[in-house]
Formats: structure tokens, C-alpha cells, sequence
């Protein structure tokens, strides 16, 4: 099962863990998601041996070989706890089980054995190597060689649980054991155990979002009460935000299925925001709004630490497409709210051409909107994470309120429009 999903996700699905209902038995799930989780965090590192051991590259379509293999070389190098025994006799197994694969049950014992003799110095393998170079590069840059090298801490750690709190009570933060970030984030222990099984989680006191996420429903500015657009809402974390600060709020997405998520989510919080099913790029809106979120689709490279794989199946160019569909949502944007709206856009995203880009695109494009600069003092605990020119980025190396454990990379700017 572990092969499968993983092989999935190399092929470009999303990385999801096994559930309880794919796999119930908990110590399978735990270890099946701990060799899946490793396999994608470490996928620099293993593609350099993959490299190494196969002259002849990954044998095509040869079913769920090459996932096995990760899978393996995962446990063999950097799970040494699990037993090299096991990997290497699971993985022929597995290998002669797959109708695709059997063939090669010979190759993988082989290429195994010899990564086996080859473990300690694999496991040597530079930590920068787990970053693809186009990514590294871009980041050092921008950010620096220092906080780059933190992101791979973060890669490889993966992420803490944060959660939004509905109700700031302190018996709940203690239940919870949770540690104060910024606001009304908290950043929880699960000791391992499934969200929903969290205290007071089916009672609907808080939701999960992560603490960078939850930083741009708290810079909206529309006036008490107003009406307010979430553009891109799904599955509603800032739907859930703007409705505790008291907006009346239209949630908007254009995927049904996301929106069936949002709705249950809303049900659960005990919010009422209206859902429109729609394409941001061409919705008109009958009145204009006073304020609008927009939580613009986009690369999600600031969210690597929870999904490893976005870092292997981004480009150049997907990138570029992202762009566009960003402008194309931004426009539309604009012409929905009103003169002294609010507007927020933001991305969980490291790359600067859909953030700081993107503003110098807007205030050239539109000549009714002026940028509404964000106050280090408006994000106690996350002061450095606001520019000189007022914008937000927060990166993977931050540690907000003095927290360690990082939190995404996002980014956030507020426009105001004049008339
Ligand atoms: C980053 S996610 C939004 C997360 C959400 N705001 C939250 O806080 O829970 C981006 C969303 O954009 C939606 N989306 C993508 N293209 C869109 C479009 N053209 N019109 C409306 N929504 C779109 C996706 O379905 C996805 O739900």
C-alpha cells in the first residue's frame, strides 16, 4: 500500500497519508506513512543514489518498482530502527507480488545489496541536496543561505499542528496543550493521534491552519460588519476567520468538491457564510464588496514541510500559468469591491513572482488601487516577517512568537481602493 501511494504522488497526485479507513490496523498505518513520509522528505538524497546504483536508470513501466525502491532505500539509509532485513526482504516481496514489477525481483535485491554496503556513506549525503537546485538557488537569493538552510530542517522535520482558535478559552488551550504563536493560533501536541481525535474537535472549537495562514484574514480592514468576499475559499480556514471577526461573508471557489469540504467545516464551527460554486476570473458580483480575501491558487512551495512533493513537481513554466491565472483572479478582484474596500491577496508561496511580483503588477495595472502597508505592530511576535515596504513574508525559518518548529512560507499584501 505504501508503494502505491507513493507511486501516486510521483506521478503528481498530492501527498496524502493512509487513512484509518485505508489502512486500520494503527501500527501498519504508522509505519506505511513513516517510510511514505520519509521516501518524499529524503527524495534529493535517494534520487542521487538511484543514480548511482541503477547505470541503466529506472526500468520503464515496470509498475511500482521504482516507488519499492525509494521506499527501501528510505528505510535502508535513514530509518536504520525498522532493520535493514526487513527492507530488503519486504521489497523483493513486494516486487514479485506486482505483476509489472516481477520481472525485476532479481535487479532489486541486487541494486538493494549493494545500497546496503554503500548505507553509511549514503547517509553522509549532504542535506542541501534536498532541496532540487532550481529551488535552492531562487531561495538563496531571495532569502539567504542561512534561511535556506533552516527550509531543510524544516523538509525534513516536517511540520507542527497549528490550529485557530473560535473561543479563546484558556481551559481549551490547556486541554489542547497547546503553545500560544501569534493571536488566536496555538500550536498543539497530537502525541500521534489523528486530528479529529483531538479534544473538543467534533464540538467545533477550533479548526486546523497553520500560523502563517492565518495571518491575512487579520489584516483585512473592511469596515465592522461589512460584507465581505473570500475569494478561493475552500476549504475555509479564512471563511472561518472572517466570520469570527463578524463580516458577513460569501465564500467563493470553483471546485464543487472543496466546497462540499468547506461546507462541512462551516457546519461544524457553527458559521453561515454564503457559498457561491464559481470561476473567480469571470464572477461579477451584484453589489460590490466591502472587503476581499483572496487566497490566490498558486505553486505552494511555502508548504513543503507538509507536502514534500510540491518541490518535485513545480517548474518554470507551471509556475508562469500560475501567474496568470493569479492576475487573471486579481483583475476580476478589483472590479468586486468597493470604493474604500479592502483587499487582501495572498499565496502559500516562496516565489517571488507570484508575491512581491504581483504587487508591482497591481499598483501599475489598476490605478484606483494603492497599497495599505501592513505595521510591524499589527503581528506581535512576527515582526520581522513584515518589509520595510509594509508587505508580509513569512518563511519556513521563522519562529513565530519565539516557537520553534518554523511554519509556512507565505505571503501577504493589502491594497485599499480609492475610488
Ligand atoms: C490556496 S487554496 C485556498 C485555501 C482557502 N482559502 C483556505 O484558507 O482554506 C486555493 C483555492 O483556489 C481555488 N481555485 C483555483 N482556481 C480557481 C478559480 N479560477 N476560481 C475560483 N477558485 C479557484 C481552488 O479550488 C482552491 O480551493
Amino acid at each position: 500500500m505504501a508503494a502505491q501511494r507513493l507511486r501516486a504522488i510521483l506521478g503528481g497526485e498530492h501527498f496524502a497519508p493512509l487513512s484509518a479507513a485505508e489502512l486500520p490496523d494503527g501500527r501498519d498505518r504508522s509505519l506505511a506513512n513513516r517510510l511514505i513520509n520519509t521516501a518524499l522528505r529524503r527524495q534529493g538524497q535517494i534520487n542521487l543514489m538511484i543514480a548511482e546504483l541503477l547505470d541503466k536508470g529506472m526500468p520503464a513501466k515496470s509498475g511500482t518498482f521504482e516507488a519499492v525502491l525509494r521506499l527501501s532505500l528510505a528505510q535502508l539509509v535513514f530509518l536504520p530502527d525498522i532493520g535493514a532485513h526487513s527492507a530488503l526482504f519486504l521489497a523483493v516481496e513486494a516486487t514479485k507480488r506486482d505483476a509489472k514489477a516481477r520481472h525485476l525481483s532479481g535487479l532489486m535485491n541486487a541494486v538493494l545489496r549493494r545500497a546496503q554496503a554503500n548505507s553509511a556513506r549514503y547517509g553522509l549525503l549532504e542535506d542541501d541536496t534536498l532541496l532540487p537546485d532550481i529551488f535552492r538557488r531562487k531561495w538563496e537569493t531571495a532569502y539567504g543561505a542561512d534561511a535556506v538552510a533552516r527550509f531543510v530542517d524544516g523538509l525534513v522535520d516536517g511540520a507542527p499542528l497549528d490550529i485557530t482558535l473560535k473561543d479563546e478559552d484558556p481551559a481549551l488551550v490547556e486541554a489542547l496543550g497547546g503553545e500560544k504563536l501569534i493571536a488566536d493560533s496555538i500550536r498543539v501536541e497530537t502525541r500521534d493521534r489523528p486530528v479529529d481525535a483531538l479534544p473538543f474537535y467534533d464540538d467545533g472549537r477550533w479548526w486546523v491552519q497553520d500560523v502563517s495562514s492565518a495571518l491575512p484574514a487579520r489584516l483585512l480592514t473592511a469596515k465592522a460588519g461589512g460584507n465581505v468576499l473570500d475569494l478561493c475559499a475552500a476549504p475555509g480556514g479564512k471563511t472561518a476567520q472572517l466570520s469570527k471577526a463578524g463580516y458577513v461573508v460569501t465564500a467563493l471557489d470553483s471546485d464543487g468538491s472543496r466546497l462540499e469540504r468547506l461546507k462541512a467545516n462551516m457546519q461544524r464551527l457553527g458559521y453561515e457564510p454564503t457559498v457561491i460554486e464559481a470561476d473567480a476570473t469571470s464572477y461579477i458580483a451584484a453589489e460590490p464588496f466591502d472587503g476581499i480575501l483572496l487566497d490566490a491558487p498558486c505553486s505552494a512551495t511555502g508548504t513543503f514541510r507538509r507536502h514534500p512533493e510540491v518541490l518535485w513537481h513545480r517548474n518554470a513554466a507551471d509556475i508562469e500559468g500560475r501567474v496568470k491565472l493569479q492576475q487573471g483572479i486579481f483583475a476580476r478582484a478589483v472590479k468586486n469591491l468597493a470604493p474604500g474596500g479592502s483587499l487582501v491577496y495572498c499565496v502559500c508561496s516562496l516565489e517571488p513572482e507570484e508575491g512581491e511580483a504581483i504587487v508591482d503588477w497591481a499598483l501599475k495595472a489598476f490605478h484606483n488601487l494603492e497599497l495599505h502597508p501592513v505595521a510591524p505592530t499589527e503581528l506581535p511576535g512576527l515582526e520581522g516577517a513584515v518589509t520595510s515596504g509594509g508587505l508580509v513574508r513569512t518563511l519556513p525559518s521563522m519562529a513565530p512568537n519565539g516557537v520553534d518548529g518554523g511554519m509556512d512560507g507565505f505571503f501577504v499584501a493589502r491594497f485599499r481602493r480609492a475610488s
